[in-house]
């Protein structure tokens, strides 16, 4: 059942134009011009309940504007998003009890107080039946870890504890979806790692959906079922990470190295105006990412060898984050991308 729908979504913003210099800055004052930016165009998506997706792109894409108007900060210029049937910036009130929100680079809890008592303040505000608030806290706190540093005030805390007990606090409530902008930014790979099990047990437990912007494609791959991929504020790709793989042709990596330097970029020259893979140069190595469903590193072994002296190579599988680099990459949108 689709429980987010996000349909022909727009959002511009006006932004001062600001003339140079003291004679600038009069004539701004007198008669100041914008520039209208797009950072979400035209976008459609719906979402499932109990997927995690990762809505991820370069920075600027559009995503934190995106998630701002699907949980109803932003009011979208033009089309429309639904979450239940509601529309979430007219209905604040009724919509915050349905959702959790954590925004990686800044706190939703009360700086100047201990943990403990911020998620008191949340059961008031949310009106949280005592039963479900302890039995939250007892489950959340064990998995979570926040009996070390529940008494402690947020402002004194970790950015790894911070994250932890945000996580806690927009769980409270038991929402149906749950919100998350950059969860593991700045984090070491221990606590990182925590966060993941952790939203993974909550998706698999309760069937709370999740949307993820990140930047960490780890987050991506070890998360989540479906990624939506944007840029310049418009979808590149909405599907699962193997297909994404696929399409972006480059499953697979090798790493060669040459016994001469100058013979390397006549190789590379070579691979490239045969369309063989995503040729780079580094020294006497060759690193070549290509499809596996269209050549193999035999094959691109033979071609080499035609050329010169191979010294040693290896094949790896291609990572998340180098499919996704060079995605990034890509010259524009709707140039060979399909969306869906
Ligand atoms: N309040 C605003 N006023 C003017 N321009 C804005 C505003 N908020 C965002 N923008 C612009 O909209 C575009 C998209 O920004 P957004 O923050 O959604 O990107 P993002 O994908 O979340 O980027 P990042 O990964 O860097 O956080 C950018 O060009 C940004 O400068």
């Amino acid at each position: 059942m689709s429980i987010i729908s996000v349909k022909n979504l727009n959002k511009q913003f006006q932004r001062p134009i600001r003339k140079e210099g003291f004679g600038g800055a009069i004539k701004d004052l007198f008669n100041r011009q914008y520039e209208t930016i797009t950072a979400v165009n035209n976008i459609s998506f719906d979402i499932q309940e109990g997927e995690i997706v990762g809505y991820i792109g370069p920075n600027g894409a559009g995503k934190s504007t995106t998630i701002k108007m699907m949980v109803g900060i932003l009011i979208p210029t033009a089309g429309a998003v639904t979450v239940n049937g509601i529309i979430p910036h007219e209905n604040r009130k009724q919509y915050t009890k349905n959702i959790g929100v954590v925004f990686g680079q800044r706190t939703q809890l009360w700086w100047d107080i201990p943990v403990s008592e911020s998620l008191l303040l949340m059961k008031y505000m949310y009106k949280i039946p005592d039963d479900q608030y302890r039995r939250n806290l007892e489950h959340f706190s064990d998995i979570l870890g926040l009996n070390e540093f529940k008494h402690t005030a947020v402002r004194q805390l970790s950015l790894g504890q911070r994250m932890r007990a945000d996580l806690c606090a927009a769980l409270m409530h038991n929402p149906q979806i749950l919100f998350l902008d950059e969860p593991t930014i700045g984090l070491d790979v221990v606590v990182k790692e925590n966060i993941r099990t952790f939203i993974k047990e909550i998706n698999r437990s309760r069937q709370t959906t999740v949307i993820l912007t990140t930047h960490d494609m780890a987050d991506i791959e070890k998360l989540c079922s479906r990624v939506i991929v944007i840029d310049r504020g418009q979808i590149m790709y909405d599907g699962n990470i193997p297909q994404l793989k696929m399409q972006y042709g480059s499953d697979e990596r090798m790493i060669i190295e040459l016994e001469v330097k100058r013979d390397a970029s006549k190789v590379k020259e070579k691979l490239e105006a045969s369309h063989i893979g995503y040729v780079e140069l580094e020294g006497t190595h060759l690193k070549i990412t290509y499809n596996k469903s269209e050549i193999n590193s035999t094959q691109i072994l033979r071609a080499i060898m035609n050329e010169a002296n191979i010294v040693d190579f290896i094949v790896q599988p291609c990572e998340i984050d180098e499919v996704i680099r060079r995605m990034y990459e890509a010259p524009a949108i709707n140039e060979g991308v399909v969306v869906g």
